[in-house]
């Protein structure tokens, strides 16, 4: 009789556990604590290595977060390799779905790669850190003549340190099961530095995380890796026929891919 009172107490972390908003919650606050983590280890290596900013330090941030994906139940399909096979500098463009974009874009991010960020993710504490000291171009979103100062300076260092750049089109995240419109910051660099765009599409979330709908569960990312677009001989001019061009693809790309991603909620193969 006396234990019986003791089944709810049980029963209650059962429930709890077996919740989806609790995994939600919980997968979430690891992810987090765990970047923060890993940055906090990455910060004195990266220092050690390189002695300060500098775009090398993406390499060890890299391996530092590769096993990340498998904490979290996840596992990326990575179509396209070789058009990465590319020499030289050149622009990635993504969509942008959730902080978990992360993980995806370091399966595939290429040497000498870094990104554009909002200035804001500086204050994230040590990730903040990691990703000054790892070379990330910080912008204004909200005063735009800063934002395109800053992309036509990374223009100029792009050629002169042979630096790629990866950025998020759309300029925030995006789960609404489409692409946003894509913003021209990216097109701009490209056709100022006059470097190739590649085009990478993340397969839609929805299967396996829902943000508003508190669900985070194991999941396949089907990562397409498009062919380049060349911008040599463009101007300005011609900025927004390549943004729509991009679109297009990578609109195309994002329906096919995300309609054929498998729902997996067991355990995950590798
Ligand atoms: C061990 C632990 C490790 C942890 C490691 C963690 C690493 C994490 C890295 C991940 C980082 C991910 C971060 C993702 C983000 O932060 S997304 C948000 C920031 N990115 C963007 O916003 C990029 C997309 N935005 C743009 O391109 C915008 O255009 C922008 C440049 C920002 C300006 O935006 P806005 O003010 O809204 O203006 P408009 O877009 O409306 O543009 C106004 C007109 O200006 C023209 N324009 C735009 N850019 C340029 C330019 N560079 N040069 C010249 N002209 C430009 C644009 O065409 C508009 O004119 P028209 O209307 O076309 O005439
Ligand atoms: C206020 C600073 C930003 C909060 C960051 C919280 C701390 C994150 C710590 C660990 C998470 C792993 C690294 C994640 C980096 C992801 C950056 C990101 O996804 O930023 C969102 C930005 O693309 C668009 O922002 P909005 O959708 O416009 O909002």
């Amino acid at each position: 009789m006396d234990v019986l009172w003791m089944v709810p107490l049980l029963l209650i972390p059962l429930l709890m556990w077996t919740s989806g908003a609790f995994v939600f919650y919980f997968k979430k606050f690891f992810y987090v604590a765990w970047m923060m983590c890993l940055a906090l280890l990455a910060i004195p290596l990266c220092i050690l290595k390189s002695g300060g900013r500098d775009v090398e330090n993406m390499r060890l941030i890299r391996s530092l977060v590769r096993h990340v994906k498998y904490l979290l139940g996840l596992r990326f399909e990575v179509s396209g390799w070789e058009h990465l096979q590319t020499e030289g500098p050149y622009v990635i463009i993504s969509n942008h779905q959730s902080s978990l974009d992360v993980l995806g874009l370091m399966e595939i991010l290429p040497d000498r790669c870094t990104m554009i960020a909002k200035k804001e993710l500086i204050y994230a504490g040590t990730v903040g850190l990691i990703c000054w000291l790892g070379g990330i171009v910080f912008i204004n979103r909200k005063k735009t003549s800063d934002a395109k100062s800053v992309m036509a300076d990374a223009a100029e260092t792009m050629l002169k340190d042979q630096i790629r750049l990866w950025v998020f089109p759309e300029g925030t995240r995006n789960q609404n099961g489409d692409l946003l419109p894509f913003k021209k910051g990216a097109f701009h660099l490209a056709v100022q530095a006059q470097v190739p765009i590649i085009p990478v599409v993340f397969s839609s979330y929805r299967s396996f995380y829902l943000r508003k709908e508190k669900q985070f569960k194991s999941g396949t990312i089907r990562l397409k890796i498009l062919p380049k677009i060349e911008t040599k001989g463009l101007t300005s001019d011609d900025v927004s026929d390549l943004c729509d061009k991009s679109f297009n693809v990578m609109h195309s790309a994002f329906l096919e891919t995300s309609s054929s991603v498998p729902q997996s909620n067991g355990p995950v193969s590798h």
